[in-house]
């Protein structure tokens, strides 16, 4: 019964009208979840039935969550784009219906990119069309989650130095429209915007906080806001056992770097007026952050990647070749690749619970995901509790494990890892929300079969699927190198001052000189330690997206279907 009533209250009938549209008269019907409009003289023919399809060339709807304004429409707002003719028949036209307001709503394009598009409603009547302005907005204020007020960083120099101009011309006009309000920073040097929202910045005036720029730019207002928030509550970040306040800002990117791999694993395309429209929307997704430490000391955070080994060894080359630009990945990976260095140590995991799925169960994190979406029990949420709790747990499945060997690559995938590079990425199970991530140990083997392994990242096969690669989904590992550490991170980056150890190859005549030690690739940047101990800290952050959609257009039009009905639908019987 009281599904019913919600059915019919939000079906309900808010307002409806004959309005014109491009000249061409238009029925309007707003209920409380869709605005929908379709051409009079078609629809009066076809009265007999609804058309089974959404958008079919004479009726639109579009999604009251996804409308982004409405506004009174000014005379030099509108369209004029017609022959001399036309405009003289618009002249007229619009001297019969003076009054006119435009909706500005998403519209779905191509790979997950939206649009904004508008659609302008003109009428006789001033009363009218300021009622439809007042009860749309109505119901948009009732989209709490929606941001007011933003704080923007923005890094000039990030991928092709565009992102000023990005935020200018694509992002900013659209936050204006929705009446957004943004306090923009440009930034003037690396970590400025994570040390000024570590202090500074009053976060109280904001609903969110928005990076402008890459990966780079991200982890930065990450690290400033988890930092930020553990601070305001008074826990102690070193402490790798104290649990972290989730942040209540959520963080939007806006992609403008030359890796934009976060905002493309959470959307599904690297595009700003794509990222712009979700902000605005106020989407919301959790997220999943590792927190890194050596011993008790806090090292960093990562929500995407952390690659011993193989990515490390390409990000420290790739590090000493910036001059080259985006090329450098590529050229550092075919020299680390020839190289084919593999590295000694202990690796320690505690897994997943059983019921968080397998990362070769080929079920992908998608927007609305059931995995992500399943509350963690209590046991879950303790990702903080005591070492030695767990290893006395009877539940074989809270056990830690351990494994010693020699490893060319040792990864562990908090997401899928998807970039347009690579489609499936790293790990195509992985979860964005779960609390887990997918460690990924890659063993001592040939050239060959390495090559075969990443070569699987690009096509269909399965490259978990050889016998030297295994893959766990967990919720903490540590990982210590065979030999004590004695270099610092200077010193691994200057080969002059490495210490005596001896490089550990397969085939030594085809070596280059190496340490006994790689370093972790912290989601794009070196970490000071090879020794780690990593807790997945589930859902600690939520980003201003909604994860990619699936089937978008079908998932779409499904949706707007149902409520399509409504709104064409005689209006129920009061009795
Ligand atoms: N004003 C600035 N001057 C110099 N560096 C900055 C500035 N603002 C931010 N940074 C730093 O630039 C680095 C790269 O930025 P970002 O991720 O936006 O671009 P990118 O081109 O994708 O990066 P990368 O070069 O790592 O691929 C970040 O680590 C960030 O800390």
């Amino acid at each position: 019964m009281t599904r019913l009533n919600d059915i019919m209250e939000k079906h309900a009938r808010l307002l409806s009208s004959k309005l014109f549209l491009k000249r061409r008269q238009v029925e309007v019907v707003l209920n409380r979840s869709v605005l929908a409009w379709r051409d009079v003289e078609k629809s009066s023919r076809r009265r007999s039935g609804i058309s089974n399809i959404s958008q079919t060339a004479h009726s639109h709807a579009a999604l009251l969550c996804e409308i982004v304004a409405v506004r009174k429409t000014e005379d030099d707002d509108q369209e004029d784009t017609e022959t001399r003719r036309s405009q003289k028949k618009a002249k007229q036209h619009s001297e019969q219906h003076p009054y006119a307001l435009t909706v500005s709503y998403v519209r779905r394009t191509r790979q997950h990119q939206w649009r904004c598009s508008d659609a302008t409603f003109h009428c006789a009547s001033q009363g009218l069309c300021e009622q439809w302005i007042q009860v749309i907005n109505e119901q948009l204020s009732l989209f709490t989650n929606r941001p007011k007020s933003l704080l923007v960083y923005i890094n000039p120099y990030g991928g092709k130095r565009q992102g000023k101009r990005i935020y200018e011309q694509k992002v900013a006009p659209l936050f204006r429209r929705a009446c957004i309000s943004a306090d923009v920073i440009v930034t003037e040097r690396a970590n400025h915007a994570r040390d000024h929202l570590k202090t500074e910045a009053n976060l109280d005036k904001y609903d969110g906080v928005v990076c402008v720029g890459g990966d780079g730019m991200f982890s930065e207002v990450l690290h400033g806001l988890v930092t930020r928030t553990q601070t305001d509550k008074g826990v102690d970040q070193n402490q790798s056992e104290a649990e972290l306040v989730p942040c209540s800002l959520r963080i939007g990117i806006i992609p403008a770097g030359s890796t934009d791999c976060i905002c493309f694993a959470t959307v599904g395309t690297n595009d700003p007026v794509t990222s712009a429209l979700h902000i605005i929307v106020g989407d919301s997704q959790p997220m999943d952050v590792c927190s890194v430490h050596h011993n008790n000391i806090f090292l960093k955070y990562s929500v995407s990647l952390l690659g011993y080994g193989f990515y490390g060894d390409v990000l420290t080359d790739s590090e000493r070749k910036r001059w080259l630009g985006p090329a450098r990945y590529d050229l550092s990976g075919i020299k680390t690749f020839l190289s084919h260095n593999y590295y000694e140590g202990t690796i320690s995991f505690l897994p997943a619970e059983d019921n968080m799925g397998n990362p070769r169960d080929k079920l992908q994190c998608r927007s609305g995901c059931g995995v992500c979406q399943h509350k963690p029990s209590s046991k879950d949420t303790h990702c903080e509790m005591s070492e030695e709790k767990e290893k006395s747990d009877k539940d074989g499945s809270r056990v830690w494990s351990q494994i010693r060997g020699k490893f060319i690559a040792i990864n562990a995938a908090s997401m899928s890892c998807a970039c347009p590079r690579s489609p499936k990425g790293l790990s195509p199970s992985a979860h964005l929300a779960d609390g887990t991530t997918d460690l990924i140990l890659v063993r001592k083997c040939s050239r060959l079969d390495f090559l075969r392994h990443l070569l699987r990242h690009t096509n269909k096969e399965d490259q978990f699927d050889h016998s030297f690669v295994e893959v766990h989904r967990v919720q903490k590992f540590r990982f210590q190198p065979r030999h004590h550490e004695l270099v610092s991170l200077e010193d691994l980056s200057d080969p002059q001052k490495k210490t005596g150890f001896r490089p550990i190859c397969s085939t030594a005549t085809t070596c280059n000189y190496t340490s006994a030690h790689s370093s972790w690739n912290c989601d794009g940047e070196i970490l000071s330690h090879a020794a780690i101990q990593v807790s997945v800290r589930c859902q600690l952050i939520r980003l201003f997206a909604r994860g990619i959609e699936e089937q978008q257009q079908q998932q779409q039009h499904q949706c707007v279907l149902e409520d399509l009905c409504a709104p064409w639908a005689p209006e129920p019987d009061t009795h």
